[in-house]
């Protein structure tokens, strides 16, 4: 029986920079950086949960647009699966209001600047290939 639970993280994209999250507890993690998300819950898919834990933490309204592949160990029971997402038209710009007491968006010669999370590098290096898909998704929103 499959017992893990799966820990969904945004690799949320805008105008080709990543938002990284600085978290504010627990201590153990604390000042370290993260895709910011959580738990996804019990009948909840993946891309649902991603959606509604930006909305909560950074107050924004997002779209989840593909799975990065890969799936990264955390503390058992908890695995990290990433997706790329991005704003929707008439989101706010994010803010740190649970979870987080800094966030930066990054550019791609910035991405290695923070102290992310052990875990979390190979999957922020996962991300790098999905920069341009997302991007290209919100350029063509854009168009009349
Ligand atoms: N969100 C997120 N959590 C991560 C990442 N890397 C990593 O080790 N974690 C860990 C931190 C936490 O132990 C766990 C997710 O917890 P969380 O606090 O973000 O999730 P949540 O909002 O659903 O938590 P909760 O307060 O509702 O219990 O996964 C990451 O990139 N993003």
């Amino acid at each position: 029986m499959d017992e893990t639970i799966v820990v969904v993280g945004g690799a949320l994209l805008h105008d080709g920079r990543l938002l990284a999250a600085r978290r504010s507890a627990p201590p153990e993690l604390a000042g370290r950086w993260e895709l910011p998300g959580g738990k996804v819950e019990p009948g909840e898919a993946p891309d649902a949960a991603l959606v509604r834990e930006l909305r909560e933490e950074l107050g924004v309204v997002t779209e989840a647009v593909e799975r990065v592949p890969g799936e990264w160990p955390l503390r058992m029971p908890y695995v990290l699966q990433v997706w790329t997402a991005r704003l929707l038209p008439g989101s706010g710009d994010p803010e740190p209001l649970e979870d987080h007491d800094e966030l930066r968006w990054l550019t791609p010669d910035e991405i290695w600047d923070v102290d992310w999370l052990d875990q979390d590098v190979p999957a922020v290096k996962a991300t790098l290939p999905h920069w341009t898909t997302a991007s290209a998704g919100h350029d063509a929103d854009r168009r009349p």
